[in-house]
């Protein structure tokens, strides 16, 4: 069961293997230490040493060092270059193999084409540290049931794997368990890997805090589940088929071990996920509306809330920077305040298991009262991006959150204008365009999220006792105070408000009628505009 205790899907990550690469390491290092002190004429030949801790600590990029060397043992000495090929030393050779769909229904519009997916690929491959040798699709009317691929072309892939020798052939779509393992035994000894468990180890690899891991782990476990049954052919093989019996109750035993790590790790986000939201209930904050970024993955959503907010958020031309959401507080030119958040990125093809385990994140884009949609218009695919952006967030049950779409990189587009011209003919609202990078649009963009902020808000008629001083100061900094006016009983309220605020005002509240008779005979009213400004 050790793959399951791994942090990655992919063998070239897994620990054991990064284990392997160590222990070679350790190897070519003491050849190097052997012949060093050949050179220097000592008579200490025997067992070289290994080198100590310490060594390593000294030289944090060992590997590096060690790649100069494995370069220099291949020239000096042939029987070391067998040793450490290069994939031992961290740079697996991956190959690259989709099918492309021959006929679209109306819902694949927008699908990438093929060779714009598989350069996706390539950049996921890249972003998790593979290198990419080759690559190669079929046309077919659908991925073929047993192997993916069909039967000749497969056998064309095996031949070209022959000759490149790369250590994992990555497959553009999540092959079935049965399709994983047909190809595992017809392209042995190239592993084989999808883009679900690519996509998985990139977050794997991204997650900082501990919500955003255990998410991660219970993920790949659920990815694992039902492709555990590959993991024991081998015991089927030693005994010539005899253990069949055996291997399957393994199986069964390794499943049910499965799905209570599962459980278990449910009940740890759950935890986690209940102390993060008593302490957001906990901040005054949380009652200010919540606009959520959403957007395919290095759109620029997190360029954004740096240029608006100066978070400091990790921004980098990286599939996948951020995977754990961000939070902060923005003024808008009303003087409004609102908080943004920054959240995951999406992809075409997100994986299901991804999905399902980031339900509690996804579950802050649920709350939030306005979500920004962020394009990277520059992108030859944004169409395409968008479109899948779109389809997610229905997937995600969250399509009928109000949202605004925002063209970012528009600095990056070979002509602005027309790309303008088309934002601003779009319906309702049109489109933002803007640049996150230089700045450009940003004073457009907050008056348009100023507008829709106060359009979401909520209406509410109250009077408020005077010992309610704190609730009226909230109704000013979170929403819009349309009328005020003080009696000898308390405060007459007129304002629009974000849905949770309207709750804690319900007790409170007053009917129109009631409203206007109050008014009437207040002693001090002040009317401070609709929608315009708050301070009252
Ligand atoms: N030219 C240009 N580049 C931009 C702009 N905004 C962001 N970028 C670049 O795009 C890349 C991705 O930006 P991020 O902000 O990390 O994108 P993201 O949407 O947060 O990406 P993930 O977190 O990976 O989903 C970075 O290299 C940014 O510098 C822009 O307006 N113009
Ligand atoms: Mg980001």
């Amino acid at each position: 069961m050790q793959h399951t205790h791994s942090r990655f899907l992919l063998p070239h990550l897994c620990p054991p293997r990064a284990l392997a690469q160590q222990r070679q390491g350790e190897k070519a290092h003491s050849r190097m230490l052997a012949r060093r002190l050949q050179a220097h004429g000592s008579e200490t030949l025997g067992e070289a040493p290994l080198p100590l801790e310490k060594d390593r600590e000294e030289k944090p990029d060992w590997r590096t060092e060690l790649s100069g060397l494995a370069a220099t043992l291949r020239q000096d000495e042939g029987d070391g270059a067998d040793e450490l090929p290069e994939a031992e030393l961290g740079v697996e050779r991956a190959y690259l193999a989709g099918v492309q769909l021959k006929r679209h229904g109306n819902r694949d519009r927008f699908a990438l084409s093929i060779t714009d997916s598989l350069e996706e690929l390539r950049r996921l491959a890249q972003t998790a540290g593979l290198q990419v040798v080759g690559q190669t699709f079929q046309a077919l009317e659908a991925p073929h049931p047993r192997t993916y691929l069909g039967t000749g072309k497969l056998a064309e892939l095996a031949a070209e794997l022959g000759e490149l020798k790369p250590d994992t052939v990555i497959f553009d779509d999540e092959l079935t368990p049965g399709q994983l393992r047909n190809l595992e035994k017809q392209l042995a000894p190239c592993r084989v890997a999808d883009r679900a468990a690519l996509v998985i180890d990139i977050f794997s690899q991204a997650a900082k805090t501990k919500e955003g891991q255990l998410q991660v782990h219970l993920a790949q476990l659920d990815y694992q589940l039902p492709r555990l049954t590959r993991m024991w052919t081998h015991l089927e093989r030693q005994a010539g088929g005899r253990t069949r019996g055996m291997g399957e109750k393994q199986i069964e035993v390794d499943k049910r071990l499965l799905r209570l790590r599962m459980a278990q790790l449910r009940r740890q986000i759950e935890e986690v996920r209940r102390h993060r939201k008593q302490y957001r209930e906990r901040r005054a904050d949380q009652l200010l509306p919540v606009i959520s970024l959403v957007g395919y993955t290095n759109a620029g959503k997190s360029t954004l809330l740096n240029r608006l907010t100066a978070a400091g958020v990790l921004a980098e031309d990286k599939l996948f920077a951020t995977l754990d959401p961000t939070t902060r507080r923005l003024s808008l030119p009303s003087g409004k305040e609102v908080l943004l958040t920054d959240t995951v990125g999406f992809i075409q093809k997100l994986p299901t298991q991804l999905i399902a385990a980031f339900q509690a994140t996804l579950e802050e884009i649920e709350s939030s009262t306005l979500l920004m949609h962020i394009v990277d218009v520059s992108h030859p695919n944004a169409p395409a991006q968008s479109a899948s952006v779109l389809s997610v967030l229905a997937e995600l049950g969250v399509d009928h959150l109000p949202l605004v779409t925002v063209w970012n990189k528009i600095d990056a587009v070979a002509a602005p204008e027309t790309v303008r011209a088309v934002a601003s003919a779009r319906e309702g609202d049109g489109t933002v365009c803007i640049s996150a990078a230089t700045g450009e649009g940003m004073d457009g963009m907050l008056t348009l999220l100023d507008r829709y902020i106060a359009t979401l808000l909520l209406p509410v008629r109250c009077m408020l006792p005077f010992s309610q001083g704190d609730l009226l100061a909230e109704l000013r900094s979170s929403g819009v105070v349309t009328q005020l006016a003080w009696t000898e009983h308390g405060t007459l309220v007129e304002a629009r408000v974000p849905p949770t605020l309207q709750g804690r005002v319900a007790q409170y509240a007053v009917e129109e009628e009631e409203f206007r008779d109050i008014l009437d005979t207040a002693t001090f009213v002040e009317r401070p505009g609709a929608g315009t400004d708050t301070s009252v």
